[in-house]
């Protein structure tokens, strides 16, 4: 209810309003109103304030600079550092991705060299393709960065470092000398985020700003490695975590809270002739599209929360210096952002498509949400480049099969039971125990079939790196196919262990095995293919889905109501509580800047000839028309 936190129509407001628009919200928000003892930017806290706030700013100040100062620094450089971060008494981004690479890190051009006689490192953009490129709030905001460079001494690379680099006058605000750094222009969304460019010539810094939790260079130039340098790219692991929740589940719930409220209201067509117009959600098609991906925020949702626990867990045993974990958590981030942004990002499109023209419309809500998800496909690791990390792992895991029992997410890999399916009812394929397994057996096919082409490939003298760019398809299939498995099976083990009311459970219950039979009826390909179906069963799977959606209709309202998004952060004349969407679309258009006045004057002055003369002829005294 406080007014200041209260959205105005971003719709209408230039980018550069809402830029500073978004700072003002961000900052009142955080420093009015969070309680300023010991919270941090990433705690709990944080996911109340970004339920209420649309457009943030410092999310990579707060989502990713601040932890990277707490899993790189020494605890000397975090005590400097971290409490400054958090009270944005320094304002930071994490620069990483270059204009010419942003996927292949070891291709990263920017040089962090260590000049002994001044103990500093002088950072240099060698070439354009070094430039920094991509970092949110580095264009305008940030005073500082942590800069991803390859660290030289004596001529000898070093790999990929974390440095702590202050690129703005913090006085003046003012770019310091060496540093060429801007806004990279006009997005297909984040319009409030000021991605930046940075250019670093001859910029020096002290040693003690390496960031030395994992190697350090003495004064020296003696290089000291300490621990696991895989750890050096465990920002990102913690990232695509912490995102799915944010910037996939979130979204794509308020998405589907517009569509479906929207379904419900809008009236279109008959499907009895005899009776009246009904409203769109009655029609199975209209379902067919909204209610899966309203199940897919709840998967996603129970899926996050595990992965979530599952990076605390191994956070504590970093601690201890066992990364035994790393590897598997590694594909498993990487697979669960690109599949699930994937599929977040496909299903924001098609409910906002389920909205008609007026789906189409700003004032909808729903463009805005389907843009910034499509973000989540690149950012943060290229989705195609994730589901080969994944891949990766699983073919090792794959061949390791062959001798150990596996365990995690990769157990059913070593499990030689009988797989087949013996559902014989449309109710029999609803059965969770049976959806898990199906997904299951299609994940170590998939597995195993791109594994073994690959192999067929190097026995006929095909090199290893030939034969796995040629079966890149097969793998990414193959990390979809896990990372769906996991996603199901997951689900069903987390409501099994919900103490809930059993209606809830019900709802949750009839969510997730519609979610796994949308995802078998989108892919039976591959279930029919690895023997997991048969066709007829096949055919009961879509008689599942059917009778899913026809048992989850008279609920659909209020389930997308239990999100509990406020008018206010949907900004939706479709998807407000009321459900007075014609009224409010009125109103939101008369408010557009382009109505302001009556006759748009800029544009009436070319009009203008062509009216008159139009007037002239009308009224019988102009000349013979032209044509
Ligand atoms: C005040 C307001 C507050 C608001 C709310 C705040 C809350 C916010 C919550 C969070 C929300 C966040 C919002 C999201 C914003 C995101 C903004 C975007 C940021 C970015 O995009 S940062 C840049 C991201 N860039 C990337 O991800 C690059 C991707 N590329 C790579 O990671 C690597 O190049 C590579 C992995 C593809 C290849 O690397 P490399 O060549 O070195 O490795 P190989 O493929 O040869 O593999 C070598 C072995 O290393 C292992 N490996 C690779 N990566 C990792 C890793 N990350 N962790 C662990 N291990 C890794 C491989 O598995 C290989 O191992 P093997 O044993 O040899 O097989
Ligand atoms: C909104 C937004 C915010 C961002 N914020 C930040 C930030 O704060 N900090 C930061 O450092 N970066 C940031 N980035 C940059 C982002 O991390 C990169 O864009 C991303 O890592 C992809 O790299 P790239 O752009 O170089 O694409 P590329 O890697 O060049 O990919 C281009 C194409 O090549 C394909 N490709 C690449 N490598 C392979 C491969 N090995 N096998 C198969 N196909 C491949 C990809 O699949 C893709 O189709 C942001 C980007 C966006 C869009």
């Amino acid at each position: 209810n406080d007014t200041s936190m209260q959205h105005r129509n971003l719709n209408h407001m230039t980018r550069e309003e809402r830029f500073s628009e978004a700072m003002r919200r961000t900052l009142y928000a955080l420093k009015v109103l969070l309680p300023r003892e010991g919270w941090t930017p990433v705690g709990p806290e944080m996911k109340y304030l970004a339920r209420a706030i649309k457009e943030f700013t410092f999310i990579i100040h707060a989502g990713v600079f601040i932890p990277c100062i707490m899993s790189y620094g020494t605890n000397e450089q975090i005590a400097k550092w971290f409490p400054l971060a958090a009270d944005f008494r320094i304002i930071g981004t994490y620069a990483q991705t270059e204009l010419g690479h942003g996927s292949f890190l070891r291709g990263l051009e920017t040089i962090a060299t260590y000049d002994r006689a001044n103990q500093e490192f002088i950072i240099n953009c060698p070439k354009i393709t070094a430039m920094k490129w991509w970092p949110g709030d580095m264009g305008k905001s940030a005073n500082h960065v942590l800069l991803m460079a390859e660290l030289v001494i004596d001529g000898k690379k070093y790999g990929m470092h974390g440095f702590m680099v202050q690129i703005r006058d913090l006085t003046t605000h003012e770019p310091l000398p060496g540093v060429t750094v801007g806004d990279i222009g006009a997005k297909l969304s984040f319009e409030s985020v000021d991605n930046g460019f940075l250019y670093l010539q001859n910029v020096r810094i002290p040693r003690e700003n390496l960031l030395s939790k994992l190697s350090e260079v003495h004064p020296d130039g003696t290089y000291i490695k300490k621990g696991n340098q895989r750890l050096m790219y465990g920002s990102m692991v913690r990232v695509r975590v912490n995102l799915i929740a944010h910037e996939i589940v979130m979204p794509l719930a308020k998405a589907c809270t517009i569509a479906v409220r929207y379904s419900a209201v809008r009236r279109q067509g008959l499907i009895n002739p005899s009776k009246e117009e009904v409203p769109v959600l009655d029609y199975v098609a209209q379902q067919h599209k909204l209610l899966p991906q309203v199940a897919t925020v709840f998967m996603a949702h129970f899926a996050a929360k595990q992965l979530v626990k599952m990076h605390h867990d191994y956070s504590l045993e970093v601690e201890k210096g066992n990364t035994s974990q790393l590897p598997e958590l590694h594909a498993l981030s990487a697979g669960m952002k690109a599949c699930l942004s994937e599929q977040g990002a496909a299903g924001a499109e098609i409910v906002r498509r389920a909205c008609g023209g007026h789906g189409y419309s700003c004032g909808s809500g729903l463009p805005f949400i389907v843009n910034r998800m499509l973000a989540t496909c690149t950012y943060e690791g290229e989705n195609t480049v994730m589901q080969l990390q994944c891949a990766r792992y699983l073919i090792k895991c794959a061949d390791q099969a062959k001798k150990d029992k596996l365990t995690g997410s990769v157990w059913y890999l070593s499990d030689f039971s009988n797989m087949s399916c013996t559902a014989q009812t449309f109710g029999d394929l609803q059965e969770p125990s049976v959806l898990v397994k199906l997904h299951e057996r299609r994940a170590k096919c998939a597995v195993q079939h791109a594994g073994k082409k690959m192999q067929n490939m190097v026995k006929n003298g095909t090199p290893a790196h030939d034969a796995w760019n040629m079966m890149a398809t097969l793998l990414i299939n193959a990390a979809r196919a896990h990372i769906m498995q996991y996603v199901v099976g997951t689900s069903v083990t987390y409501i099994s262990e919900l103490s809930c009311s059993a209606s809830l459970k019900k709802i949750l219950t009839q969510l997730c095995a519609l979610y796994a039979l949308h995802n078998i009826n989108s892919n039976c390909g591959d279930f029919v293919k690895f023997g997991c179906l048969t066709s007829a069963q096949c055919d009961l799977a879509q008689e599942a889905e059917f009778n899913l959606l026809k048992q989850l209709r008279p609920d659909a309202v209020g389930i997308v109501d239990s999100f509990d998004f406020t008018d206010d952060i949907l900004q939706s004349c479709l998807g407000a509580y009321d459900g007075n969407v014609y009224e409010r679309l009125f109103e939101w258009a008369k408010q557009a800047p382009m109505n302001k006045t009556e006759v748009h004057q800029d544009s009436y002055q070319y009009l203008q000839p062509y009216l008159h003369e139009g007037r002239d002829v009308l009224e019988g005294r102009g000349r013979n028309s032209k044509l």
